[in-house]
């Protein structure tokens, strides 16, 4: 699968024209992550669609959501961006920092000096970058031009391998930890604690894919993990800031 979306990536980089620059203030992506009042930072990702599920949501206003993950307190928002395979779109993003104060990440399959340029543009204040989906000499060229533009960059990994390859490159300040297998979509939040063991203590470490409940965030909280994304299991509820309470407290508050 990873293949394919990577493939129709390429070809849409060929027919990529840059937006308007978005005016956009920068909230550090790390800091707020450090400072949850939570167990752990809370990553909520607006998301339509996945390969894997297909539509999550059938009312779906990125910007209501976006606004709601606000208000409800998450420390950051992961805004999906890719059209085919996820039903998001760049100006999603655009129109939900207009109306958020917290930091909001371009989650896209970001492999082209161009597309970071983008991802300036349209207001991103962080960036995604995937371990496999590029050669780590290619992604630390990725990661150092998006800090140059003033972007914070969550690497993610999902294998020993990547994680491996990455490292010997240089250390993220942020690493991803990916419990979804890109290839085969299989999901296990083991995988993180498989991939905690490996990782550097300098780096601020995410735990991303299916964590639904609280007992998940508290069992990847045990792994190690300073902050958790997650999509699917808020974005499908009616009330996304009842939602967000309940994951992150255990209860309804
Ligand atoms: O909806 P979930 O299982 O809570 O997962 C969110 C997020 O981790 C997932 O959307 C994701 C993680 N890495 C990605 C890379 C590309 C696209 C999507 C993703």
């Amino acid at each position: 699968m990873l293949e394919t979306i990577l493939a129709i990536k390429k070809q849409e980089i060929e027919q990529l024209y840059l937006p308007e620059e978005q005016p956009a203030e920068h909230v550090s992506f790390k800091n707020s992550l450090q400072n949850s009042p939570y167990s752990a930072g809370l990553i909520a990702e607006v998301k339509k669609a996945s390969p894997s599920k297909g539509i999550i949501r059938e009312d779906f206003n990125p910007v209501k959501i976006g606004h709601d993950y606000d208000k409800a307190g998450v420390q950051a928002i992961s805004v999906l961006t890719d059209q085919h395979f996820f039903q998001g779109h760049r100006d999603f993003l655009t129109d939900i920092k207009k109306v958020v104060r917290v930091p909001v990440m371009r989650k896209d399959f970001i492999i082209d000096a161009l597309q970071v340029i983008e991802s300036s543009y349209i207001g991103a204040d962080a960036i995604l970058l995937i371990g496999e989906a590029l050669e780590p000499k290619k992604l630390h060229e990725l990661y150092l031009q998006a800090e140059e533009l003033g972007l914070e960059v969550l690497v993610e990994v999902h294998s020993e391998e990547t994680l491996e390859g990455v490292l010997k490159e240089f250390t993220p300040q942020i690493l991803g930890i990916n419990n979804r297998d890109l290839h085969t979509f299989e999901t296990k939040l083991e995988q993180t604690e498989r991939m905690a063991k490996l990782a550097p203590k300098e780096s601020l470490l995410v735990s991303e894919s299916g964590i639904f409940t609280y007992d998940d965030l508290q069992q990847v909280v045990s792994y190690g993990a300073d902050a958790v994304l997650v999509g699917e299991s808020l974005i499908k509820q009616d009330h996304i800031g009842q939602a967000v309470n309940t994951l992150m407290n255990g209860v309804r508050v």
